[in-house]
């Protein structure tokens, strides 16, 4: 089987490690790049197309791949991918998420108190400088807000983000934003990893929690600027390795509660490849927001990812034959009843 692949540079040096190439081909599967210089529809033979590439052109150069090849799937969809490049739009699927979480998923550590719940923090978006100074719009939020690019479109520009203490912090922010309230979190985040039906949750450092006494401080910054703080690099100072000490002992969400919600995601988003950040509310212990969804994320960031990545292209690959088997025992079944 022959699995092409379309990234960017740095994509592909992250994501396509000898030790994917070497696992998937002891499975039958060979990892084959797309040449950007010619067109995609020459290309192949492809058992499977996985891409993070946007533009007019790489739409249209997969659309004239698809109408030649249609059997072959092409993961995933650029119109279900848009959907993540936009903060607003991103969050909206989750606030809107149909799935009642089973009994096995919300219910609380120790069988009473609270149930599990998830949502996304209040947030608002701003177009111009204008609605900045309109108190009406920043009634529902309330301080520290982190503002956040409206466009997710992988730019470094797009990773910008500003913690806002106070009202008067507003005014160096470039529009169009996000403005979404800092909930505090303990200073640790949940990545979870989705490779179609596999799911993998993480831990990783986050943002520290603000505390009264700094939003008290009149005297204090108005804002702080940051970039990819869940993504940065492994050095770590005397202060960062306390925080890790924090990590170590953060409870991780419950197997079923996350299983749900990442299940619940890859249908209504119709996506195979990606991830979401998860904090859990301080104030609300057992209530999880959903701040950030990724397409095609650092996958060798997860622990066996080789394994994980193999076995998905295994199942994408012989769809067909998975559609078969289930029909085949589902017949099997209505006979036997
Ligand atoms: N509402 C929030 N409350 C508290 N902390 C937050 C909130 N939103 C974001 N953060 C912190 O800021 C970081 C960056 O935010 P976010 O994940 O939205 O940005 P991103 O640039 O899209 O990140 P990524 O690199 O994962 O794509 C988060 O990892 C988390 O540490
Ligand atoms: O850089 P890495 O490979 O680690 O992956 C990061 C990925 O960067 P890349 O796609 O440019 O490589 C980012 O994508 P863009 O928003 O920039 O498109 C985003 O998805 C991060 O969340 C990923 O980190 P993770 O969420 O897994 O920690
Ligand atoms: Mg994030
Ligand atoms: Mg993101």
């Amino acid at each position: 089987y022959v699995v092409g692949y379309a990234l960017a540079p740095k994509k592909q040096n992250s994501f396509i490690k000898p030790s994917l190439i070497s696992r998937a081909a002891a499975r039958g599967v060979d990892l084959v790049p797309v040449d950007d210089a010619r067109p995609l529809a020459d290309q192949g033979p492809f058992d499977l197309v996985i891409h993070k590439l946007y533009g007019h052109d790489w739409r249209a150069q997969l659309q004239a791949f698809s109408a030649r090849y249609p059997s072959v799937p092409v993961v995933d969809p650029p119109h279900a991918i848009d959907r993540l490049h936009n903060r607003i739009s991103m969050l909206q699927v989750v606030s809107e998420l149909d799935v009642p979480l089973s009994d096995a998923a919300s219910a609380s550590a120790d069988g009473e108190g609270h149930r599990h719940t998830f949502g996304i923090p209040s947030q608002v978006v701003v177009y111009d400088a204008a609605a900045l100074a309109d108190s009406g719009l920043l009634a529902a939020l309330r301080f520290p807000l982190i503002a956040k690019p409206l466009v997710a479109d992988g730019s470094a520009k797009s990773h910008k983000m500003s913690l806002v203490y106070h009202r008067e912090g507003l005014r160096k922010l470039r529009p169009p934003l996000v403005l979404q309230e800092f909930v505090n979190h303990g200073g640790v985040i949940f990545k979870v990893y989705v490779v179609g039906g596999h799911v993998t949750c993480v831990k990783r450092r986050s943002l520290p929690d603000v505390s009264k006494e700094i939003l008290e401080d009149a005297a204090a910054e108005g804002t702080i600027s940051f970039s990819q703080v869940s993504n940065l690099p492994n050095q770590r100072t005397a202060e960062e390795y306390y925080e890790d000490m924090r990590l170590e002992d953060a409870v991780m969400p419950p197997t079923d509660f996350v299983n749900e919600i990442a299940g619940g995601l890859r249908r209504a988003l119709g996506l195979q490849l990606f991830n979401f950040d998860m904090i859990r509310d301080v104030r609300a212990g057992d209530r999880y927001l959903v701040i950030d969804i990724n397409y095609f994320p650092g996958y060798a960031k997860m622990p066996g990812y080789e394994i994980v990545l193999t076995n998905f292209f295994w199942d994408m690959v012989h769809k067909d034959d998975v559609a078969l088997k289930e029909e085949e025992e589902q017949s099997n079944h209505a006979v036997v009843k």
